[in-house]
Parts: C-alpha cells; sequence; structure tokens
C-alpha cells in the first residue's frame, strides 16, 4: 500500500518561492464631494497600500468605503487629489483601459447569466486580444487556483451553481488578465457563514500564490482581522481612525472608536488572530484511494493511529475513517460515503476551526494547504492547551 509519513510529505508551502505581483496604490489628499451634498464623502485621504498586501477597508455604514474602492478603478473620479498604481496616475490612461488592468470581484461573483463560466472568465483576456490558446489555458488554470474542477464546471452557466461557487468563478474572472490590483467590494456578503469562512481562507491561499495587491471592502471586523495585512478602519468622511496590522487593531486600538468597532477585549481575542498552523499539528500516517482499506487499518494500528485518513492523487483529502469503517470499506473510495466536515485551511483562524471541530466525531480537523493539499491534523486538545495558555498569558 503507498501509506507515506509526514517524512516523505511534499514540502511545506510555505517553503516555496514566491513572486510579488501586485503593485503598490498610493492616494493623496484625495477629495471626493459629489454633486448636491455638502460635505465630501472622502475628505483629504492619504494612504499607501504596498505591493502584494491585502488591505482590508471596514467602519460604519456610510462612512466611504465603497467610494474609495470605486475611485482607484475610476468608477468615480475624485474631485480633487492623486491616485497611482505602481507610481503612474491613473488618470494617465483611458477608464476602460485601466479597468482592464485591475481585477473587480463584487457580491455575487455578478456573473454574466448567459454566459458559461468559460466565457465569463475569457471576458477580459478576449478584450484585450489574448490568442485563444492562451485565454483556454487561462481558464483552466484559474478554475484549479479557485477549487472547481474545471471538466465539471467550464461548461456551466452562473444559475447551475451554488453561491459559493458563482463567488468562485467571480474571483477567477477578477484574476483573469493578471491584473497587479484586485478591487473585492464585499464580495462575500452573501453566502452562508460556512461557505464565507471558506471563500475567506481560499483567498488567502490564492493570495499566497498570486501575491496581488488587494483592496477588499467589508463590514465585518472578523473578516478584515482575518484575511488583512493591514487594515484600514475608516469614521465618517473617509476619515482614516486606525490603519495598522490586525495585531496591532486589536492590542492598540488608535482611539475610542476603533475600540468600540472592534469590540470589548476579551481575553481569547486571540482566537481570531491565531492561525491553524501555528498549532502543533499531528502528521499521522495517510493512506490513498484504492488501497485496501484492512491493510491500511493495520498500518495505521502499528502507528498508535485510531483512524485512517485517505487521499486522492494529488494528496488532497478523500475520507476519514475509524478502523472498523476503514476495513468494512475495502478498497478506499474517492469519495468518502457519508456527508464529513470540511478540512479548513492551515490559514483559517482558530475560531473558524472550532465550528468545523465541534461538528467533527473525531475529535479534530484535517488541516489543507495550497491547492487543498492535506497538511495534518488538529486536535481539540491542541485547541484547549492553546486556549488556556492565551487565558493565563492575559491573567498574568
Ligand atoms: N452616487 C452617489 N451620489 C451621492 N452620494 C453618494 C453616492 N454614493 C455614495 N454617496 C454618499 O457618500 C457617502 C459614502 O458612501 P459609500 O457608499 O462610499 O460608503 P460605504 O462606507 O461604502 O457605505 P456602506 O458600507 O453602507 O456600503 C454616503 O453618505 C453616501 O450616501
Amino acid at each position: 500500500m503507498s501509506t507515506t509519513t509526514s517524512d516523505h510529505a511534499a514540502p511545506r508551502d510555505d517553503e516555496s518561492p514566491s513572486t510579488v505581483s501586485g503593485a503598490e496604490i498610493v492616494f493623496t489628499d484625495v477629495v471626493k464631494t459629489y454633486p448636491g451634498m455638502s460635505a465630501p464623502a472622502v475628505d483629504h485621504l492619504s494612504l499607501t497600500v504596498p505591493a502584494g498586501e491585502i488591505a482590508m477597508f471596514v467602519g460604519p455604514s456610510g462612512c466611504g468605503k465603497t467610494t474609495t474602492l470605486k475611485m482607484i478603478n475610476r468608477l468615480y473620479e475624485p474631485t480633487s487629489g492623486t491616485i497611482t498604481i505602481g507610481g503612474e496616475d491613473i488618470r494617465s490612461k483611458n477608464a476602460t483601459e485601466l479597468r482592464r488592468t485591475i481585477g473587480y470581484v463584487i457580491q455575487g461573483g455578478s456573473l454574466f447569466p448567459h454566459m458559461t463560466v468559460r466565457q465569463n472568465i475569457a471576458l477580459v483576456p478576449g478584450l484585450l486580444k489574448w490568442d485563444k490558446q492562451r485565454i483556454a489555458q487561462r481558464v483552466e488554470d484559474l478554475l484549479e487556483l479557485v477549487g472547481l474542477d474545471p471538466d465539471r464546471y467550464r461548461d456551466r452557466f452562473p444559475r447551475e451553481l451554488s453561491g459559493g461557487q458563482q463567488q468562485r468563478v467571480g474571483v477567477a474572472r477578477g484574476l483573469a488578465a493578471d491584473p497587479p490590483v484586485l478591487l473585492m467590494d464585499e464580495p462575500f456578503g452573501a453566502v452562508d457563514p460556512i461557505t464565507r469562512q471558506r471563500l475567506q481562507d481560499e483567498l488567502m491561499s490564492i493570495q499566497e500564490e498570486v501575491q496581488k495587491t488587494i483592496v477588499f471592502v467589508t463590514h465585518d471586523i472578523d473578516e478584515a482581522i482575518k484575511l488583512g495585512d493591514r487594515v484600514l478602519v475608516l469614521q465618517e468622511g473617509a476619515e482614516i481612525a486606525q490603519y495598522d496590522t490586525p495585531t496591532n487593531i486589536l492590542s492598540a486600538p488608535a482611539n475610542e472608536f476603533v475600540e468600540d468597532f472592534v469590540g470589548s477585549g476579551s481575553s481569547l481575542k486571540q482566537l481570531s488572530l491565531a492561525r491553524v498552523d501555528e498549532l502543533d499539528l499531528l502528521h499521522p500516517l495517510t493512506a490513498s484511494v484504492g488501497d485496501d482499506g484492512g491493510t491500511a487499518a493495520e498500518a495505521a494500528r502499528a502507528a498508535g493511529q485510531k483512524d485512517v485518513i485517505v487521499l486522492d492523487s494529488r494528496r488532497r483529502p478523500a475520507g476519514w475513517y475509524t478502523l472498523g469503517e476503514a476495513t468494512r470499506l475495502g478498497r478506499l473510495p474517492a469519495q468518502s460515503p457519508r456527508d464529513e466536515p470540511t478540512p479548513v485551511d492551515r490559514r483559517a483562524t482558530i475560531n473558524d476551526a472550532l465550528d468545523t471541530m465541534l461538528a467533527s466525531t473525531h475529535g479534530g480537523v484535517l488541516v489543507t494547504g495550497r491547492r487543498d493539499e492535506f497538511v495534518g491534523v488538529l486536535t481539540f486538545r491542541s485547541v484547549t492547551e492553546y486556549i488556556q495558555a492565551t487565558a493565563e498569558d492575559a491573567s498574568s
């Protein structure tokens, strides 16, 4: 049987080199006053988003997040001030040309309903006159990147997809022409909490590969803390209350406004900061799809394990069974015969992982990394120890 141990596992994805393909965005003294409005929606905003980072814009309704975002791709024109991308004034190109170099993802994916998934993703590369073969390859690569099997999904229409799948296609379309900048306006606002968590995790692993500059508007401070390299907390008129790392926003709020916005300081708030792979993961023996369940169970038992984790040919989890179940199954199938909690991404927060764990019969959760490859197992015990240690630190 083709079991493997962690010693033989694929190298950790954070060891692989990555290149920043994003470009720095700089706002200098930007003002936006809508016609007929006495007060500006954005009032003398100066801000730098470093290349390859995710900046999360968060703040109460009407504070000017969307206006600020839409000035980057010139859906709105500033009344005064300058915005540059990669050092170049965005007014140096015409607006249509500019928009083809900036990905834009909004709630629901905003896919064209009469176009297939492939046609939706191919839209901008087509406008940019890429050759057919390059576009076809790009569609395949992007579907893989966002976790949709190209053979299954490329010819479907948006109505044949779930909300989460539509959103994934929306992200693929935003990335289609390989733009340095991706703008995301409440992209995950319309999906259920579990799908939302999954999409957030996927966005983080996609970002590890693509390293774009992402500006992401959200109402949700937890989403901002989770995804952001930096979080911009805005007050009315797009006045900056704080622009900082998630850790500093949580541990050193700049003023009362930020403190109230972030919520009262619980000693467990670190749970929404800490990532799954910061905790000790188990690296058990795994089996492969097609292996004999009895043999796999024997090997697992000999290694001191109570269960058998089955991976497919691309090392993605395909099943998680007790020794008895694995033996009864015989040949280990590609698809588990029962619903299992979905794995969590190694970049998921401990909070997210806990939700999934509570639905698990194994007292833990499978953790995946880049392209959904298996990384290890997070146990309930490991989380409990972490919570205890955090609570002790907070009270000392
Ligand atoms: N097209 C418009 N014409 C006139 N006023 C507008 C327009 N768009 C936005 N505003 C006003 O500008 C201010 C900022 O709006 P904006 O949509 O940027 O805020 P936001 O923080 O994104 O809000 P929300 O979270 O509710 O989407 C608000 O007072 C809003 O009413």
